[in-house]
């Protein structure tokens, strides 16, 4: 399995980088809601396209051949920045980021108007992307990590664009497979819930390697 590797970074060095990473990330992220909701003159969208396409030549002057992967320095710390849910420098993400406690990981975060599917809603393929996340971390931060083999959502009542906070837990372990549970709830209270099976996968029991900080497609 390719994807994962290090590489070493000394840690001034990658602050620095994350900062570069996060704020372009982030100039994107305001680019791609502005795109969806802006009510400017035709005039005015032909010319932002125009310095979008410059800045696009731009990024894609040297590029890498493949898609980010998961880097690892040898202090363990990882960088995933092309994740759909939590990569800072990917524009597709909100960027949801996780904190963990004793036995659950949650985030608070906002989804805006790129994220929508019935009218003022959160689209429900979004609600499982970040139930898979957070669910796929409950795993990893239980010891126990895996690759999301089934994934039941229960959409309990629509969920507001806007604030929004996302937990999980483990409900149990049997062998390779990690049982997790999880939750999306904004003011109006839980909107869905989730039940899934992460499980080690074969290429990785014969690997032997590390459960902690190599498995998933974080
Ligand atoms: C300090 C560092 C921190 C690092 C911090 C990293 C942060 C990291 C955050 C991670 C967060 C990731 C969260 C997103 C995770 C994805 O999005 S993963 C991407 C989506 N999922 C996939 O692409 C998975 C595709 N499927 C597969 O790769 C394989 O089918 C699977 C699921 C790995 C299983 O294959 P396998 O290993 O060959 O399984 P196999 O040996 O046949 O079966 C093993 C057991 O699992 C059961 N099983 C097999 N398939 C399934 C299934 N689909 N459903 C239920 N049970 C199944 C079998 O019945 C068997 O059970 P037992 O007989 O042992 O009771």
């Amino acid at each position: 399995m390719s994807g994962y590797f290090t590489e070493e970074i000394p840690a001034e060095e990658l602050t620095r980088q994350m900062e570069v990473a996060r704020g372009v990330g982030d100039s994107v992220r305001a680019l791609v809601a502005a795109t969806v909701v802006t009510d400017v003159d035709e005039d005015d969208v032909i010319e932002a396209q125009r310095l979008i396409d410059a800045a696009t030549a731009i990024l894609e002057r040297r590029r890498i051949d493949s898609s980010f992967g998961i880097r690892f320095n040898s202090d363990g710390r990882q960088r995933n920045w092309g994740n759909a849910v939590e990569g800072i420098r990917n524009p597709v993400a909100p960027p949801v980021e996780f904190e963990a406690g004793d036995d659950r990981v949650w985030a608070e975060f906002s989804l805006g108007p790129q994220y929508e599917g019935p009218p003022g809603l959160v689209h429900g393929g979004v609600i499982a992307l970040i139930l898979d996340q957070v669910l796929g971390h409950a795993a990893v931060h239980a010891g126990a990590p895996g690759m999301t083999g089934t994934l039941s959502i229960r959409y309990r009542q629509g969920t507001k664009l806007g604030s929004m906070r996302t937990e999980a837990w483990i409900d149990r372990t049997e062998g390779v497979k990690t049982f997790a549970k999880g939750q999306i709830s904004t003011a109006d209270g839980i909107c869905a819930e989730a039940e899934g099976i992460f499980i080690m996968p074969r290429w990785a029991r014969e690997l032997d390697i590390d459960r902690r900080s190599r498995i998933g497609d974080a």
